[in-house]
């Protein structure tokens, strides 16, 4: 049995916040010992590391207060951030531990390696690279944190940069698709956990790969291995490629 430690959750009563709480409750080696939601704030000395699933505004500003004061290190699982928003995290990493990614399963994260070997070797003026994704209607954000990762990945693979290639949503007379795009679409209905497809169409072949989550709990388990990971780690900005040892080093 590993080391106990001690664990926050942030955006305790929401979706994913209950479902972390689940995960955390049923393991013996760690002790929840701050749960708050919105209008809440938590003695973070009580903490070795905080798992967030919240709202971009919320994640920044627990990433600041963390950064002020050295610790605890953070997972967040948040979507949905700005450019701006990103940089402030980049920053409160220079003095805490954070591991952030859009998808926490480990099938997202074979899937994103999938798609960059993938578009590595498909020439971007045949093929066109097409993802879409769908949630369950209460989602905030489009396209989701996970479509986002998928369409880096395959910029990554092309060697371009997403935000230099990535399409405008398709409405009305679009004109023909330009070739060497990226292309998003988002669909939001019921109860759906998340859905990704990527999609790359040549003129004679289509090949697709995708990634379906059966339960929520998926998400929260790789959280909490995330969450077990970070704790003693340096200061820095990881990801669940970090977690997971995918990356080389
Ligand atoms: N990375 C991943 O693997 C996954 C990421 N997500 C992302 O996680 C986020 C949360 O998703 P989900 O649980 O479905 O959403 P919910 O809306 O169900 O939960 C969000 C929770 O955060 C709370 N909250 C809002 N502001 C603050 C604050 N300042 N401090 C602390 N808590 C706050 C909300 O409280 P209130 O209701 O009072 O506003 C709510 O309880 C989303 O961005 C989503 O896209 C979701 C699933 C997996
Ligand atoms: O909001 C959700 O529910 C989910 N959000 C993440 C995303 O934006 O990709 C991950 C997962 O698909 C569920």
């Amino acid at each position: 049995m590993s080391a106990i430690f001690h664990a926050g959750i942030s955006g305790a009563r929401g979706r994913m916040g209950r479902a972390v709480s689940a995960v955390l409750d049923a393991r013996e080696d760690v002790v929840v010992a701050a749960r708050y939601d919105r209008g809440e704030h938590p003695d973070l000395s009580l903490c070795d590391v905080i798992i967030d699933f919240s709202t971009p505004d919320a994640s920044v500003e627990l990433a600041q207060a963390c950064a002020a004061r050295g610790g605890p290190a953070l997972v967040i699982g948040s979507t949905g951030f700005s450019p701006e928003q990103d940089a402030e995290i980049l920053k409160a990493s220079e003095t805490v531990a954070i591991v952030r990614s859009g998808n926490f399963s480990l099938g997202v994260n074979i899937l994103i390696g999938l798609v960059e070997h993938a578009a590595q070797r498909l020439d971007g003026r045949d093929w066109d690279i097409e993802i879409s994704e769908a949630h369950h209607r209460r989602k905030a954000d489009a396209p989701s944190g996970t479509a986002l990762m998928l369409g880096e990945a395959a910029a990554n693979g092309r060697g371009e940069d997403l935000e230099d290639v990535r399409t405008a949503p398709y409405d009305g007379i679009t004109g023909a698709r330009e070739s060497g795009k990226i292309g998003f679409s988002s669909l939001r209905a019921g109860g759906i956990i998340g859905e990704h497809t990527v999609m790359f169409a040549s003129d004679d072949e289509v090949l697709t790969l995708s990634h379906s989550a059966i339960d929520r709990s998926l998400f929260a388990k790789g959280a909490v291995a995330a969450a077990a990971w970070v704790r003693s780690r340096k200061p820095g900005l990881y990801d669940m490629q970090d977690v997971l040892g995918f990356r080389q080093a």
